[in-house]
């Protein structure tokens, strides 16, 4: 169910908006630093980055097999005897992601599960298609049984500050959804600047998207922190002004159990630990699993986190 029903179009909203870059970036740079985490809460924190994790293929050479191994994955994503150790049971990922023609495999590989299918559409990675195209690709994934829907946004009209028709876009895209939730990816390392990531971030909230995602993981740049430092200010900004509450996804090169935690210490320091909860916090990754299974591992062999520990997220 979206979340965000979105408003009319409200360009005095962020028409003035002027990112100081400098700043984003000392910020950002000093968040991990600053807000070191204990070392036995750090458990916790990778196994609330698990549950946020859509889980994701997206390659050209994706098979159903492949896919069918990727929902085994997250229906179990981190070895039972670990999970045993800690005490925690029932963990999920909190998606997977795959391309519209992969839907329908995940839909049976996930069957019994609350685990949602996310599928990209709308010409995924680029968006050059025809508008009736990629709204036709978006009805195509949700008769499928798409739950959640990637989309991107055009880069084109961000970069020309042609907002109006960004808007309309998005809207009619968020139509096409239907009962799906919507997740709309601005490709911001396609994006130039900051003040153009910040403007396209409120016109993708003002038209109805229940997330805003950095990146399709194809862009040279996806997911930084100062980016999404950016991102998540625009989210407070237009939850002030509209009342209503949308979802962040950093996608894009996110690999390691460190990337996992930095993301999370940013969520906090700029939203709250409110936020950090599969339906307002995904991470968007093809290969973050791994690293953070090994950290957990290597916790629990280091004995400093004891099982009533973990409970809080
Ligand atoms: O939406 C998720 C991204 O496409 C994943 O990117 P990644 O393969 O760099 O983890």
């Amino acid at each position: 169910m979206s979340t965000n029903p979105g408003t009319a179009f409200r360009p005095e909203w962020f028409e003035s908006v002027a990112v100081n870059t400098p700043a984003a970036e000392r910020r950002a740079a000093s968040l991990p630093a600053r807000r070191s985490l204990k070392k036995e809460w750090q458990i916790a924190w990778l196994l609330n980055a698990v549950r946020c994790i859509d889980l994701t293929t997206l390659s050209g050479d994706d098979t159903e097999d492949r896919v069918a191994r990727l929902c085994a994955k997250a229906r179990q994503p981190i070895a039972p005897e670990l999970l045993e150790a800690v005490g925690v049971e029932g963990l999920t990922t909190g998606a997977v992601c795959v391309y519209p023609t992969m839907v329908a495999a995940a839909k049976r590989a996930l069957a019994g599960t609350a685990v949602p299918v996310a599928s990209v559409a709308t010409g995924f990675p680029a968006g050059l298609m025809p508008l009736e195209l990629r709204l036709a690709e978006i009805r195509y994934a949700v008769d499928q049984g798409a739950d959640e829907i990637d989309i991107v946004i055009s880069r084109a009209l961000a970069l020309r500050g042609e907002w109006a028709a960004l808007y309309d876009e998005i809207r009619a895209m968020r139509e096409a959804c239907g009962p799906a939730r919507m997740k709309a990816i601005l490709a911001t390392g396609e994006l130039k600047t900051l003040t153009t990531v910040a403007r396209a971030s409120h016109v993708a909230m003002q038209a109805g998207a229940d997330y805003i995602k950095t990146s399709t993981g194809k862009e040279p740049v996806n997911a930084t922190l100062p980016v999404s430092l950016t991102m998540l200010r625009c989210i407070r900004d237009y939850r002030e002004l509209s009342g209503h509450i949308v979802g962040f996804k950093p996608a894009g090169g996110l690999k390691t159990a460190k990337d996992a935690l930095n993301w999370q210490i940013l969520m906090r320091e700029e939203l709250g630990p409110d936020w950090l909860r599969p339906d307002l916090f995904r991470i968007g990754a093809s290969s973050l699993l791994g690293d953070i299974e090994r950290q957990i591992s290597h916790n629990i062999t280091g004995r400093y986190a004891a099982a009533h520990r973990l409970a809080a997220g």
